[in-house]
């Protein structure tokens, strides 16, 4: 037996995992770094990186008395958000990854991504991050190692997954592992001066399903560069779905719990920047329910023994988008971050070493902007943002006062609904009920949502968003559409019941007719009211829609008008999408199964 020698590793490699092995050591010959260094997931390793990222200039460190172990980190400008136009699925045929994906001959894009890697580690260290998604102890654990050149995934990847050495010892001598490949692409020549955030203007987000491999050159981005997140949990992780008969989907997962005590799980999918976050911390501000989470962005689902569909939440952390977060937005997003132990991006520094973002509490009189530059409230220009609007705060999710203690049980929690929701002005009501599964389906394959700053792309413009996956879909959007219908011909009458949302529709004047984020629990009242049979609701052409009066409206300001008007339905604006569903259907190919055309039809005709 030979023993492979990793080229800038120091002593003995904590696996003999030959295949892994081999693999490392041909990753350190294509990059070529200083040195290899496998993360164990330790506080040590913790406080040696973020010290080390200080030192360099990566990092801020704030004040300990206000965020204890805590840091910032101002990325470059041109690396803010996920870079769709450079994400590609690499599937053997061009079919295999469908009209949503960009597509590249899996050959050629690894002899082109082998290039781009070839040296790209110079001057760096390489870290081989081993990870698991979802809980150690799950029958099947999901594991990953990511082999990255920046020490900022690395703490973000022991943030937001089961990372370091128990998850290499699950992957044991010959374990399967999704190969995740990233670099900042920025190669320190000798005695060149590093720079705070490396990275590379050229970028490639690159999967390739069918061997479960991830190659990402370029950005340092959270949903570019921590792998485990949007790469392998949303875009393979749904291809080896598809393959064995579960789900991988873009969504929340909450626990909500009603004055008698009865205990309802609730998924919602809605776009990035559309709310999952702020949902899934939801303090609801009627009299008796409680809320817990699960999960804040992805949810695994697979058929339980009772015939029920279980979400896992395959993360440890969240990643949230910072502004519009404050304490009475989001309580336990602002509790989760007072603990510490968090990494900020992008987000403005006060002169007392504290974060700033637009909507927290208390303007204050100066800041360092995300930019890096002096910003004071007025004046100055005053005008741009403190906070890039896709700043983000990465914490453990432990933190949360309100986390499940279902969260780390690998069986997951029995769904009772799933809500879709996205950002829409106008035509989409507050909330709505589907007649069925297939008719939950369509509802979710059609989706529509305004574009947020999370990735790049005109912020505003109204595009379809399927179940909220468009950019996350592993494969072929119509295979996927079928996998749901066929998940519901499994599931029959066990599915959970299905919900569209919408918290962003405006009034004439531009402002939002319904408050949102506690108030939400209200919609989650009338949600659960449905799913008990307690309450009729209008048969319109949106589905089973909520009439206000059965909406508890206890104690909010909000007028009875705005709700009316917030629930409308005007069937011309349902119209004038028809067209637009008709494109959509059709962009998405042949492979869109019948089910979802003769749900169209009928709301063609509901229309008349
Ligand atoms: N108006 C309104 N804004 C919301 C609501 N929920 C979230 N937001 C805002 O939408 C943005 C994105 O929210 P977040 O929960 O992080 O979305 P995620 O990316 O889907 O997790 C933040 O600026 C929130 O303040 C809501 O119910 N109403
Ligand atoms: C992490 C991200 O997702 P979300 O906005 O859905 O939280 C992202 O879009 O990079
Ligand atoms: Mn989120």
């Amino acid at each position: 037996m030979t023993t492979t020698t990793i080229p800038g590793l120091e002593g003995q490699a904590p696996t003999d995992h030959a295949e892994m092995l081999a693999w490392i050591a041909e990753v350190a010959e294509l990059t070529q770094p200083d040195r290899v260094v496998f993360a164990d997931g330790s506080d040590e390793e913790w406080d040696r990186l973020t010290t080390e990222l200080v030192e360099r200039g990566t990092f801020v460190r704030l004040d300990e008395s206000k965020k204890p172990n805590s840091f910032l980190a101002q990325s470059d400008p041109k690396d803010v958000a996920r870079v769709e136009s450079r994400t590609f699925i690499c599937s053997e045929t061009e079919e295999g990854a469908g009209p949503t994906n960009n597509w590249r001959d899996p050959a050629e894009m690894r002899g082109h991504m082998r290039e781009l890697f070839s040296g790209s580690m110079r001057g760096r260290t390489m870290y081989v991050v081993p990870y698991c998604m979802g809980p150690l102890d799950a029958e099947d654990p999901k594991l990953g190692i990511e082999l990255s050149d920046s020490a900022y995934v690395v703490v973000s990847m022991k943030i937001m997954t089961r990372m370091g050495t128990a998850a290499l010892e699950k992957i044991g001598s010959d374990g399967a592992y999704v190969k995740g490949l990233h670099t900042v692409g920025a190669p320190l020549e000798p005695g060149q001066d590093d720079v705070p955030w490396p990275c590379n203007e050229e970028k490639y987000i690159t999967h390739f399903p069918e061997t479960r491999e991830i190659w990402s050159f370029g950005s340092g981005y959270g949903g570019n560069a921590l792998l485990g997140k949007k790469c392998f949990a949303l875009r393979i992780a749904s291809a080896m779905a598809r393959d064995e008969g579960w789900m991988a989907e873009h969504m929340l997962i909450l626990k909500l719990i009603s004055p008698e005590e009865k205990v309802y799980f609730i998924a919602a999918a809605f776009p990035s920047a559309c709310g999952k976050t702020n949902l899934a911390m939801l303090q609801p501000t009627i009299e008796g329910w409680r809320a817990e989470v699960v999960g804040d962005d992805i949810a695994w689902m697979r058929f339980g023994e009772d015939g029920r569909l279980y979400a896992v939440n395959p993360e440890y952390g969240f990643f949230g988008v910072a502004p519009g977060t404050n304490y009475s937005s989001n309580p336990n997003a602002m509790k989760t971050l007072e603990a510490g132990n968090s990494i900020y991006t992008n987000v403005a520094l006060t002169d007392d070493g504290d974060v700033w973002w637009e909507d927290l509490e208390g303007t204050p009189d100066h800041l360092i902007d995300w930019l890096g530059n002096d910003w004071t409230p007025v004046g100055d220009g005053g005008a741009g943002n403190a906070a890039h609007p896709n700043s983000r705060y990465c914490v453990p999710i432990d933190q949360c006062p309100v986390t499940a203690a279902e969260f780390n049980s690998p069986e997951g929690v029995p769904i009772s609904a799933i809500l879709f929701g996205g950002r829409r002005a106008d035509t989409v009501p507050l909330v709505s009920e589907a007649h069925s599964w297939n008719h939950g389906v369509y509802i979710g394959a059609t989706l529509s949502s305004g574009q947020t700053a999370a990735a790049e792309g005109q912020v505003g413009a109204v595009r379809r968003f399927p179940m909220a996956m468009l950019p996350f879909i592993g494969y072929n959007v119509g295979d996927y559409f079928q996998h749901w219908v066929d998940m519901g011909t499994r599931g029959g009458d066990k599915m959970p019941k299905v919900f569209l949302v919408n918290w962003f529709r405006k009034g004439a004047d531009g402002r939002f007719l319904w408050p949102g984020f506690g108030e939400n629990s209200r919609v989650l009242k009338w949600v659960v009211d449905r799913i008990e049979g307690r309450v009729e609701a209008d048969e319109t052409v949106a589905g089973f829609t909520a009439r206000a009066s059965d909406i508890d409206l206890t104690g909010l300001d909000t007028p009875i008008k705005d709700v009316e008007e917030a629930l409308a339905i005007d069937p011309e604006e349902w119209r004038r999408e028809l067209p637009l569903i008709t494109e959509w259907l059709e962009f998405c190919g042949p492979k869109v199964p019948s089910e979802v055309h003769e749900q169209f039809a009928a709301l063609k005709e509901r229309l008349g």
